[in-house]
């Protein structure tokens, strides 16, 4: 089943076209690379489908309750409920937050008490706020930061701040998550970790998953459909040993590392 299909989509920033007449079509439960070289449209492929931008031209729609709607232009917070989470490249937590905090934060659009109950701490208040520490600690256990909870975000080291990044984005209980460069800055050990919880969540949550990358070994590895884009356009897609040996994809790479 289709989740995301993405037509003759394009962003231009004057008159420059960062995305251009880019077509995607992503299957429910597929994990899936979006790779290139610096400055190819990566990034803006990723905030043209989370709402950051408006689509210059072209369609993207997403499948809800079995219904492709077309979200190109909504506001993020609206596709965000529609089952679209992401993390961002460069990592936005609240910094002097705790752990525990920025995630329970991530899930305050499903609180289900009112502002009287709150004020007068009514039962109901209290039930929920307890199932939001539950819903909370087992993201945190799952990522593997229950033991940090109460240490303030900006004190954890670079990998585990995208992994909580991670746990806030599932906090919105997503359909599709988006993982912009989710390896950038961690070590070898920390990226092996990382590519275990991906696979880790992808099947827990049921989830399809997309993600930026340029560590090459981590894409290979994990992903099953590889995008690739240069200069705005989607020059290849396919398997990753099929991307591998693109004679396109290799001649974009060069001069790369
Ligand atoms: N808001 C903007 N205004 C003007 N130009 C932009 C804007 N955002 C991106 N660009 C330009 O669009 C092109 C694509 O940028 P983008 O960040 O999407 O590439 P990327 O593939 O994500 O790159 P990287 O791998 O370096 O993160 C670049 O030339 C960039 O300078």
């Amino acid at each position: 089943m289709t989740v995301l299909k993405v037509s003759s989509l394009t962003k231009n920033f004057g008159g420059l076209a960062a995305v251009s007449n880019v077509n995607l079509e992503i299957e429910e439960r597929e994990l899936i690379g979006l790779i290139g070289p610096n400055g190819a449209g990566k990034t803006t492929l990723f905030n043209l489908l989370t709402g950051v931008y408006e689509p210059s031209e072209g369609k993207i729609e997403l499948n809800v309750d079995g219904q492709m709607k077309s979200i190109g232009g909504l506001k993020p917070y609206v596709i965000t409920g529609l089952g679209l989470a992401r993390t961002f490249q460069n990592i936005r937590l609240f910094k002097n937050m705790t752990v525990l905090d920025n995630v329970k934060l991530a899930m305050n659009k499903s609180v289900r008490y009112s502002a009287l109950a709150a004020v007068l701490r009514l039962p109901s208040y209290y039930r929920e706020e307890q199932r939001i520490l539950n819903e909370a600690m087992e993201l945190l256990e799952v990522v593997g930061l229950a033991e940090k909870k109460q240490v303030l975000a900006k004190n954890l080291p670079y990998g585990q701040q995208r992994k909580l990044e991670i746990a806030r984005a599932l906090a919105a209980k997503p359909k599709i998550l988006f993982l912009d460069e989710p390896a950038a800055g961690m070590n070898p050990q920390e990226t092996t970790e990382l590519t275990e919880l991906i696979h880790q969540i992808k099947e827990q949550f049921n989830l399809t998953v997309v993600l930026i990358e340029h560590d090459m070994s981590l894409v290979m590895k994990i992903c099953e459909r590889i995008y690739v884009l240069d200069y705005g356009k989607c020059i290849a897609q396919g398997t990753p040993e099929a991307i591998k040996n693109n004679r396109r994809v290799i001649e974009a790479y060069l001069g790369e590392d």
